[in-house]
């Protein structure tokens, strides 16, 4: 790596620029990509292969609903790149999603995938649809149909998805089974965060929760704060949420607001968390109506005083229109850009310790590259051993960002770029394509 004393900036760095007033996914990421190319001082054709994602498909997927009309829906998958391995990641069933969402989620898979040492490049998918208005045959024959279309990109030495916001074990069987159809056998290996019966890992479904609490036990012991001591807010009670919130909970740490779509729930006291996940499975996936708690919005929320908060929701969340307001002395993201770059420095000048998303929702690929070497081998670990590997990983990770951090005296988020784009570039210059 270069220093950043030897930097020689020249302004492609700068080209086109992020428009500040309202930031997209994608400019966030792109703000953050030029930040730590410029640290590294990349030129610009590796700046440029970098900065475009290698593939972008765009299907069109006609599906027959219930009631026989048939209704188009668009659906979407980004290779940003795959010059360490196969290229990984989620797939998101939602009504607002799009192509430029797509793209930043796709990239962040690539710098992700580097900081934890998982061999898989970056890609994202999604389908823009309301899951919570289809039937489940429906949601069935929109995967089977989204998967048909994608035959040519999906495969597990090509490009492997995983679950993200609103798809579940349920839907990445679906694709299993219609890329097996197609192949003329199973092929457990061409998706990750399956069922354990059909080739899942144990531990998958918790794992992202589970790497969001490591990286947060590493970052309050150099704030010198016990986790037993330490005050939690989450927002988002889904998979990464939930799981965030009740290994929180298990390591004595008082959680004393988290939410969901219907709003936010407060106890100063303490929530009881493992009680708010029975209520949410007996209550439709949903916490509205618990009633033992007070209610606070999902803003509010966000600006309470605590130690540690994660954000496990959705991107764009603390903005430099709320960044000012943050009382949080760590920030965990569990969700992929819940800050927007533009309130990156205010959060910095507040002295914030700002865990980014790259690092701290790692947790996720890295069991799905276990879940895929299991496939592989056709031999399954035990979940004993998945947590003990996932934890060396993400401790690991936590350690080498630290010290980048320290190195270049820059944020942890720009320590993770930094390391992530330094270990691409380098593989890519030794595989000769940039040649
Ligand atoms: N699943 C994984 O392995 C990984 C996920 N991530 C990221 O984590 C984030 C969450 O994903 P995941 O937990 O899987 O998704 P889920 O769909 O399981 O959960 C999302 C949660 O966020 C809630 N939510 C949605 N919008 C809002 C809002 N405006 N305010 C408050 N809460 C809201 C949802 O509420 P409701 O259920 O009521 O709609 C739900 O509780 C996403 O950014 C995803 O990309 C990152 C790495 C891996
Ligand atoms: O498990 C995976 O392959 C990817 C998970 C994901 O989409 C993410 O980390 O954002």
């Amino acid at each position: 790596m270069s220093s950043q004393k030897e930097n020689t900036a020249t302004n492609f760095y700068k080209e086109p620029g992020p428009k500040l007033d309202k930031e997209s996914p994608f400019e966030s990421m792109m703000e953050r990509f030029r930040n730590a190319a410029e640290i590294l001082n990349l030129d610009e054709g590796m700046f440029q292969y970098l900065a475009s994602p290698f593939k972008q498909v765009i299907v069109s997927i006609p599906v027959v609903m219930d009631d026989g009309r048939i209704e188009v829906f668009e659906g979407y998958r980004v290779i940003h790149d795959n010059v360490l391995g196969p290229s990984k990641g989620g797939i998101r069933y939602a009504p607002d999603v799009n192509l430029d969402e797509v793209k930043a989620l796709a990239s962040w898979m690539t710098w992700k995938c580097a900081v934890v040492n998982v061999p898989f490049g970056g890609a994202k998918g999604g389908v823009r649809c309301d899951p919570k208005q289809l039937s489940m045959s429906e949601l069935e024959r929109l995967t089977r149909r989204y998967t048909a279309n994608l035959l040519e990109v999906f495969g597990p030495d090509r490009d492997i998805p995983a679950p993200d916001m609103n798809t579940n074990e349920q839907i990445m069987a679906w694709i299993m089974d219609t890329y097996s159809m197609n192949s003329l056998k199973t092929e457990t290996a061409v998706v990750t965060g399956k069922p354990i019966i059909l080739g899942g890992s144990q531990g998958r479904k918790e794992a992202t929760g589970r790497g969001v609490v490591t990286v947060t036990l590493a970052a309050l012991s150099k704030i010198g704060l016990m986790p037993n001591k330490a005050t939690v807010v989450v927002q988002g009670f889904g998979n990464v949420g939930s799981i965030s919130a009740d290994l929180m909970y298990q390591q004595g740490s008082r959680i004393i607001a988290v939410s969901d779509i219907s709003g936010g729930y407060y106890n100063e006291k303490g929530l009881n968390i493992p009680e708010m996940m029975d209520y949410l499975k007996s209550n439709n996936n949903s916490l509205e109506g618990y009633p033992h708690a007070g209610a606070i919005s999902n803003e509010d929320l966000l600006e309470l005083e605590c130690d540690v908060l994660i954000p496990a929701a959705k991107e764009d969340q603390i903005s430099r229109d709320n960044a000012p307001n943050i009382k949080a002395r760590i920030i965990s993201e569990g969700a992929n850009g819940p800050v927007t770059a533009n309130a990156d420095s205010i959060l910095n000048d507040k002295g914030i310790m700002v865990i980014p998303d790259i690092l701290a929702n790692a947790g996720g690929v890295t069991v799905s590259y276990f879940e895929w070497v299991q496939d592989r081998q056709g031999y399954f670990w035990t979940e004993e051993r998945v947590n003990r590997r996932l934890n060396r990983m993400m401790r690991s990770a936590f350690d080498n960002t630290y010290a980048v951090s320290e190195q270049y005296n820059i944020t942890l988020r720009q320590a993770a770029y930094v390391y992530a784009i330094d270990r691409v570039a380098t593989t890519l210059k030794m595989r000769g394509i940039y040649a």
